[in-house]
Parts: structure tokens; sequence; C-alpha cells
């Protein structure tokens, strides 16, 4: 597996850092043998395998039952755990016992937390020897503020998220994520910063690039934001099914190498 002194290495190199979200055994299993350096279990889960139509309702039993189900179909990948809504920027003890609760109790190799005012807590854990990610730009936990919309527009807002991704780094953060903001921003980010900065709707000049797997895949996600590219199609699992559905009512499955046979009924007749 590489280590977080691998993926940070690889920043200096040059080399493209990859990341992409999983949420279950199956997912898991195919973002490793795709060769991906990372895995974010995602607080993104509450959309795209919950249903809900926010990230907010998701828990911690929701990251860490996930979460463990993605460490064992990727043993051998760095996997990232999002700290869901509330469980963190409350109050330093609650947000570290949270960030100790989810690292220990789900395998995960370092966890994530959205917010530039978050130094305390990313120094804390730290101090203590968790791995933080931050995220930063668009932090869609304070989707009810901000909305969905591209974030650091202004030359105030650039100023300040140029301001949070040094205080970020300073306070210890591993890794940052920076989502939906303009690419010019992020390459300048980019560049300002030693940790690796991975990108969402962020450009190409970022260290690295993170997706949502159900987007990458065209799975049954509703909408896609303007970042996602679609690499494969998993819609057309929705053909299969209607044949299934098809077959069983015309008779058609089960046929014979999909049946147990036996004799058993004449010597239950005869007895
Ligand atoms: N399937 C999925 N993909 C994601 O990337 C994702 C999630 N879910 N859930 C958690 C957050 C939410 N994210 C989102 C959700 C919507 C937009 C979106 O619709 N953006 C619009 C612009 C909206 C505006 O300007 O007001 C776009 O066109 O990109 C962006 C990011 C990113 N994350
Ligand atoms: C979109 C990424 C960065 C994320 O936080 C998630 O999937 O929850
Ligand atoms: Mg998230």
């Amino acid at each position: 597996m590489l280590i977080l002194k691998d993926l940070q290495q690889m920043k200096h190199n040059q080399i493209k850092l990859t990341m992409m979200t999983a949420y279950d055994y199956p997912s898991a299993k195919q973002v490793e043998a795709a060769g991906i350096d990372m895995i974010l279990v995602g607080d993104s889960l509450g959309m795209t395998v919950l249903g809900y139509d926010s990230t907010v309702y998701v828990t911690m039993e929701d990251m860490i039952h996930h979460t463990k189900a993605v460490r064992r179909g990727a043993p051998d990948t760095f996997t990232i755990i999002d700290m869901p809504f509330g469980s963190v920027g409350i109050s330093d003890d609650r947000d570290i016992c949270n960030a100790v609760r989810l690292y220990r109790e789900s395998g995960a190799q370092a966890v994530k937390a959205e917010g530039g005012h978050l130094t305390t807590f990313i120094y804390n854990c730290t101090k203590i020897g968790v791995p933080v990610v931050a995220h930063l730009g668009l932090t869609p936990q304070s989707a009810g503020i901000t909305g969905y919309a591209v974030q650091a527009k202004t030359k105030d807002a650039a100023l300040q998220l140029i301001t949070d991704s040094k205080a970020v780094e300073e306070a210890g953060a591993v890794m940052l994520v920076l989502e939906a903001v303009p690419s010019d921003l992020a390459s300048h980010i980019s560049r300002l910063l030693s940790i690796p900065v991975i990108g969402i709707g962020a450009g190409r000049d970022t260290d690295g690039q993170v997706l949502v797997y159900h987007d990458v895949l065209n799975y049954a996600t509703d909408r896609k934001p303007k970042f996602v590219k679609q690499y494969g199609d998993f819609s057309n699992g929705v053909t299969a099914l209607s044949h299934y559905n098809h077959e069983v009512k015309e008779g058609l499955f089960p046929t014979e190498e999909f049946i147990y046979k036996t004799k058993i009924m004449d010597e239950v007749e005869n007895d």
C-alpha cells in the first residue's frame, strides 16, 4: 500500500495523484483493481447510495459501517474517511473524540473535514497522530448556506481561500481537497502549498484529481455537476434487470443449466 509519505512524495516528483470515492466492498475492489492511488469514503454516500438529497443526514455510524466494507474490498489502498455533518466544528473535545472514533473503528488511514475554521481541530488531531485531510472551496455540508455554486469568485473570497489553505497546512493537514473553485486560483494554491492538493472541479493544475464513483460510471445518479466526466455506463444494468424480469414472467428462466436435478421425488412417492 502507498502510505502517506509516498503520496506526499508524488507531489514533489510531479506525479499526479488519483483519488476516487468508494462506499462498499464491490466499488472498493474495483477502485483498487484500477490502480487508483487513494479511496475517499465520501459522505456523498448519503446521496449516491442512501438516497438523501443532501449529505447532512449521514451519521458517524453510516461512515464507519461503509468504510469497514471498503477496507475489506481494498485492503491495499490508502483510504480516507469523511467526517459527517455535525461530527466536527462543535467543540474541541467532541471533535477530537469523533475523529479518533472514526479513525480507529473504520480502519481508514486519514479523516477528512470540511471548512477553514478547523485549524485547532487539525492541530489537535495531528498532535495525537490522526492524519487530517482538509476540504475547502465548495463544502457540501454547508450547502444550506452556500448552495452548490462555484466558490471564491470574488477577490476577497479568493484571498480568504488562500489564507485558509495556508492555515490548514500550517495546522498539520496532510492533504487538501479543493472543490469547485476557479482553476487559476487552484493552480496558485497548489504551487503555494507543500502538501498535495487534490481537485474536484478545480482545473487541471492541482496535484491530483478526485471524482465520485457513481458519477464516473453513470450509476443511478440524479444530476451531474459540470466537473464530472463519465467514463463508463452502469445504467445499462437496467436493461439486464428488465431482461430478467421479462424472462421470469414468460417462463424462460431458469433453463436446464440453472436447475438442480435429482430423482428424489421418485423415492418419496414410492415410499
Ligand atoms: N454524485 C455526487 N457527486 C458529487 O460530486 C457530490 C455529491 N454527489 N454529493 C456531495 C457533493 C455535492 N457536490 C455537488 C453537487 C452539485 C453541484 C452542482 O450542481 N453544481 C452546478 C452549479 C450549481 C450552481 O452554480 O448553483 C454545476 O453545474 O456544476 C456541484 C457539486 C459534490 N459532491
Ligand atoms: C466530493 C468529495 C471531495 C467528497 O467530499 C465526497 O465525496 O463526499
Ligand atoms: Mg464529502
